[in-house]
């Protein structure tokens, strides 16, 4: 009888806040280069290198990344890191990915140069590199390459072909906290889905200055931001 072929997944990682286009040419160009039979989005639940900032709610980050996938064959939102509890790291991901399906499946983790050339602080990174391949795409004109103690572990990597992308998540979040509309970055930066989505749950936008409860007195002088910060009234993010 002929070997059945084993299964290829795709575990494409991220803070996703929010999910951009960017993103999506690197899960697509994935596809395309890896022949994925599966590529699940991983939505960090509590990304620890990140943990000096408050992220969208988890609920936020998900449904924007369920509405960028839309109805992309083979792709699907994967909730294990927001299901499970304390900082998100990929190696337990993994291993419990792996160890609920077959043996022979292949596995490709999906990373941008950044995390490529950040890998070696990543969690028993050497583990990861035993049980998934990279797949790495190119970000603001760096080309891949294994450097410092990454280069000395031999390993499966490959670079992912897509044209340079120049979104990135930072640059939308503090685009919308100034005040742009979301449908404005939309389809360069955002898809229509996404940008939908951030208007009709206003995210990343800014906090109008609301009235502060204080006491009537003559000489209270003007509502300032530290006044804003005390009274529980939401900040803007960067
Ligand atoms: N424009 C891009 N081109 C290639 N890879 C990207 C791009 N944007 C993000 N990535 C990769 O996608 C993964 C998830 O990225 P993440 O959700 O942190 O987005 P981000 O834009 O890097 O966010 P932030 O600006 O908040 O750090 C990372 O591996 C990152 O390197
Ligand atoms: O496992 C780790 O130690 C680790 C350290 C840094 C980043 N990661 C993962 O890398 C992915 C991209 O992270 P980020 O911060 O760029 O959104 C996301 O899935 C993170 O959980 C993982």
């Amino acid at each position: 009888m002929p070997a059945r072929p084993g299964r290829r997944i795709g575990l494409f990682g991220g803070s996703f806040d929010p999910v951009h286009q960017g993103h999506l040419a690197l899960a697509q160009a994935a596809m395309g280069q890896l022949g994925l039979t599966e590529l699940r989005w991983v939505v960090a639940g509590q990304p620890w290198q990140k943990a000096d900032r408050q992220l969208a709610p988890a609920a936020d980050r998900m449904a924007m990344v369920e509405a960028a996938i839309g109805s992309a064959p083979g792709q699907r939102l994967e909730r294990i890191e927001v299901d499970r509890e304390g900082p998100s790291y990929t190696i337990d991901t993994v291993r419990a990915l792996q160890a609920a399906e077959p043996i022979d499946t292949d596995w490709w983790l999906l990373i941008g140069q950044d995390q490529h050339a950040n890998f070696c602080s990543w969690r028993d990174w050497r583990e990861l590199l035993a049980r998934v391949g990279l797949a790495v795409a190119a970000r603001d004109g760096v080309a891949p390459q294994p450097s410092g103690e990454l280069a000395t572990v031999p390993h499966r990597w490959q670079v992912l072909p897509m044209s340079p992308h120049p979104a990135s998540a930072t640059a939308i979040r503090s685009r919308l906290a100034a005040g742009e509309s979301a449908q404005l970055l939309a389809p360069a930066w955002l898809s229509p889905a996404v940008a939908d989505l951030i208007g009709r749950r206003g995210l990343y936008h800014p906090v109008p200055a609301q009235p502060v409860d204080r006491p009537a007195t003559p000489d209270a002088g003007p509502v300032t931001a530290t006044d804003r910060a005390s009274s529980g009234v939401p900040q803007q993010r960067p």
